[in-house]
């Protein structure tokens, strides 16, 4: 059945929180991987929130076929690549100019923490999984919107993902304004839920930098 969003809909009455504040309940963790590859070249250009695609097959190798189509936050571990060893200045989030500023500076000190090592990087993600019923997909996909500004693309790197908590049902929209309405106001549910203590402090999993046996790493 398909959840269409109505004019009614308000992104803004939306909790900017998901998941206990002690942090994420069975059965999170979710781990899965994949390497990064093209999907339909709508993220960047249409909506202007790029997202990183992973094979569904990702889902089986972490043993979660059967996870729930939806919206979820977490870390994902980058290996490492042209992408992950800049070092962007200061504005680099600017790009979240319209999120509240005490949000701004939680994802600027979350992008800048020492996430970043010869090992590759973690970054705060938010990420669909699912079926995109606004453009009536007929395969399912695992999108990942990396919440940090990169210079370049990094098509071909392995992603590691741990994720956190589910933050609401994939849906339909009235318009493509009101699914970016959305997106953008997950990025900062993400944010929030992410700066929790007891959910920041995950992004050191070790498994979020184990790259080896997992296929080629990107140049
Ligand atoms: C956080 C997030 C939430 C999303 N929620 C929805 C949704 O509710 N409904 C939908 O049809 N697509 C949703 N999408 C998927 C976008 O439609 C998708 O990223 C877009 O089609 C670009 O796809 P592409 O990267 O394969 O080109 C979401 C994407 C992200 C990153
Ligand atoms: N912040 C980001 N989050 C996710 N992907 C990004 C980000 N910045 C750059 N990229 C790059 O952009 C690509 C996604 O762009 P997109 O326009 O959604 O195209 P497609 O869906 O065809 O892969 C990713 O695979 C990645 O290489």
């Amino acid at each position: 059945m398909s959840n269409q969003h109505d004019s009614q809909h308000d992104s803004a009455a939306r909790p900017l929180v998901a998941g206990p504040d002690d942090g994420p309940r069975p059965p999170y963790p979710l781990r899965l991987d994949g390497k990064v590859v093209k999907g339909f070249g709508r993220g960047s250009s249409e909506l202007g929130i790029p997202t990183a695609n992973i094979p569904l097959s990702g889902l089986s190798v972490g043993g979660h076929e059967d996870v729930d189509s939806g919206v979820y936050y977490g870390w994902a571990g980058l290996s490492p690549s042209k992408a992950t060893h800049q070092h962007p200045p200061q504005t680099q989030n600017a790009k979240y100019s319209h999120l509240s500023s005490p949000l701004q500076e939680t994802l600027s000190s979350l992008a800048t923490e020492d996430g970043t090592s010869e090992k590759g990087a973690v970054y705060p993600m938010c990420m669909s999984i699912g079926w995109n019923p606004f453009y009536k997909n007929t395969v399912r996909s695992v999108e990942v919107h990396i919440m940090h500004h990169f210079e370049t693309d990094f098509y071909g790197s392995h992603m590691n993902l741990s994720i956190l908590g589910f933050i609401r049902p994939e849906l339909d929209y009235v318009s493509k304004e009101k699914l970016i309405e959305d997106i953008k106001t997950d990025i900062e549910v993400s944010g929030r839920s992410l700066a929790r203590e007891p959910y920041a402090r995950l992004r050191r999993d070790p498994y979020l930098l184990e790259f080896e046996g997992k296929g080629e790493v990107a140049s």
